[in-house]
């Protein structure tokens, strides 16, 4: 039997159709430019909850919770589980995303979670082992007895800002029948990131590095699933959180830090996310909805601080230009993300519960969006919105500082070194505890990458300490590796569609796909 939490329908769509799971998993995108959401968010007991998911490993829980919004008819149990296991077995964690516990000591309750124990060291992997190995099993049904020429293939194009790109290419590597192409912005994402994404020697990837900025590379990415002619003769998949099955994955660490932090009880908890995409914090917001008692989600940005900004006034307007920060993965100017929380917020507070109408009001703001470059929701909606949400902005400078302060006031452990985007995150934790000033309420501030990552900002704020070594203390002895690698590289010079395109049409005729 399917619920209605596993069949997905189009945010920008005001018509019953509807789509399964491995539909939107293979598509990616829908065809009106909208995501992919499941209409009705599957609710789950106090009694399931708090009696039984509390115990649970990372692995079952992220059963439990994938159950929920795939069908049995799609992925039988066996097959689920499989997958799950052999997408965290890649850890170096056996908890997969550990949570270190008050780390500034007993008083502040600020617990840090650890999201960047995989491959990659970045949040991503946890999504992105497990989607590589999605396409793989999807593929290799529908492959199953086909010959050679008749096989389904899949081309991945992907946008990223330093992150998403090598968590991509390590869930994808080698995978029979997908190819991978993820553009990045030329000298905007760490020498370590390029280094991890570019010395992969695999023939299925390739690294496009674009002139340009982020945005511009997730805009030829969208632009690309558009292209009717394009999409159909290479099947473009997504593997950006425009993906739902990026979303699905991370609302496991949700539930499993709640309840290490709480030692499995029901207690007031707040989430702290540095955002960007705002794909990380929707994964939050589906724990919430399906009855996780979280006090409230809090969105930490950077200088660039769209979310902020709609949080603070319902105006949700995209500046005129991208600033360089110490935290660049988080150098966005538009959330793509946050489209799927406006038609939730649409769903409840205009449209009455009507799917389709709320399909119609979402793709009246996102074509405002494109031709203005803003819209004003009305205040129902920003009512709606602080509900369950709040949000802060950190400066630069707030980022360095936040990474010296850790550096010397950490206890558990001593000299704790942060990521500046964790870090972002980190300042605003701090901040929410001192007006809250109330030690009954626990923190869980999202680490979403491994400090070596970012070895600029990391060293700006330490160096002055004569205790600090970043290639003793902070870089792990397997990316020592990656600076003597070949790179693979593919320069565009231009931000230009066709230009992508026809660099990926000869290049997957090179690699045979
Ligand atoms: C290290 C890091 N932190 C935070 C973010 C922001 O996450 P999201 O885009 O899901 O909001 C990103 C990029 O997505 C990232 O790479
Ligand atoms: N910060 C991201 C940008 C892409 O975001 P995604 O979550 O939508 O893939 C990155 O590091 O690439």
């Amino acid at each position: 039997m399917i619920t209605p939490s596993q069949v997905y329908r189009s945010t920008r769509s005001s018509d019953e159709k509807t789509y399964s799971f491995e539909d939107v998993v293979i598509q990616g995108l829908a065809t009106d430019g909208g995501l992919f959401l499941p209409p009705v968010i599957p609710q789950v007991s106090q009694e399931t909850l708090f009696g039984k998911w509390a115990k649970l490993s990372f692995q079952d829980l992220a059963f439990e919770i994938m159950r929920l919004y795939v069908s049995q008819d799609e992925i039988p149990d066996a097959d689920l589980k499989e997958l799950i296991t052999r997408s965290y077995s890649t850890f170096r964690s056996s908890k997969v995303t550990p949570l270190a516990k008050n780390v500034t000591g007993d008083k502040e309750n600020l617990h840090v979670l650890e999201l960047f124990h995989g491959p990659t060291y970045a949040f991503k992997d946890v999504a992105l082992q497990f989607l590589g190995n999605l396409f793989e099993y999807f593929l290799q049904r529908t492959n199953k007895d086909l010959p050679q020429e008749q096989r389904k293939k899949i081309t991945v194009v992907g946008a990223t800002s330093g992150d998403t790109g090598s968590a991509a290419i390590h869930g994808l590597r080698g995978k029979k029948d997908v190819s991978v192409f993820i553009l990045y912005p030329t000298g905007r994402i760490s020498p370590l990131q390029e280094e991890q994404m570019t010395t992969v020697p695999d023939k299925n990837v390739q690294t496009l590095s674009v002139k340009g900025t982020f945005d511009m590379c997730q805009d030829i990415v969208k632009a690309i699933f558009g292209d009717k002619e394009f999409n159909t003769r290479h099947n473009v998949g997504a593997v950006n959180s425009i993906n739902w099955a990026r979303i699905l994955s991370q609302i496991t660490y949700y539930f499993y830090s709640y309840f290490q932090a709480t030692g499995g009880k029901s207690e007031r908890v707040k989430f702290v996310v540095p955002s960007g995409n705002f794909g990380d914090m929707l994964a939050g917001y589906f724990a919430k909805k399906m009855g996780l008692p979280i006090e409230k989600l809090v969105i930490a940005t950077n200088e660039n601080d769209i979310l902020d900004r709609f949080l603070k006034t319902g105006l949700y307007e995209r500046s005129d230009e991208v600033a360089a920060t110490y935290s660049p993965a988080m150098d966005i100017l538009i959330s793509s993300n946050f489209e799927r929380f406006l038609w939730y917020l649409a769903l409840e507070n205009l449209a009455q519960g009507d799917a389709l109408k709320a399909g119609e009001i979402c793709n009246n703001w996102f074509h405002q969006l494109k031709t203005t470059g803003k819209f004003l929701v009305d205040k129902a909606i920003l009512e709606g919105a602080s509900k369950d949400f709040a949000s802060e902005r950190v400066s630069n400078s707030e980022t360095l500082d936040t990474i010296k302060n850790m550096y010397q006031v950490s206890e558990n452990p001593r000299h704790y070194i942060l990521d500046p985007h964790t870090a972002v995150g980190v300042c605003a934790t701090q901040r929410l505890i001192a007006a809250d000033n109330d030690n009954s309420i626990k923190y869980i501030s999202l680490s979403t990458a491994h400090p070596a990552k970012f070895a600029d900002a990391v060293n700006k704020a330490l160096s002055s300490f004569d205790s600090y070594s970043f290639e003793r203390d902070v870089l792990p002895e397997e990316l020592k590796k990656l600076s003597v690698l070949d790179k693979k590289i593919k320069l565009v010079e231009r931000a230009d569609l066709k230009l992508v395109e026809s660099i990926i049409d000869e290049e997957c005729s090179k690699m045979g796909l």
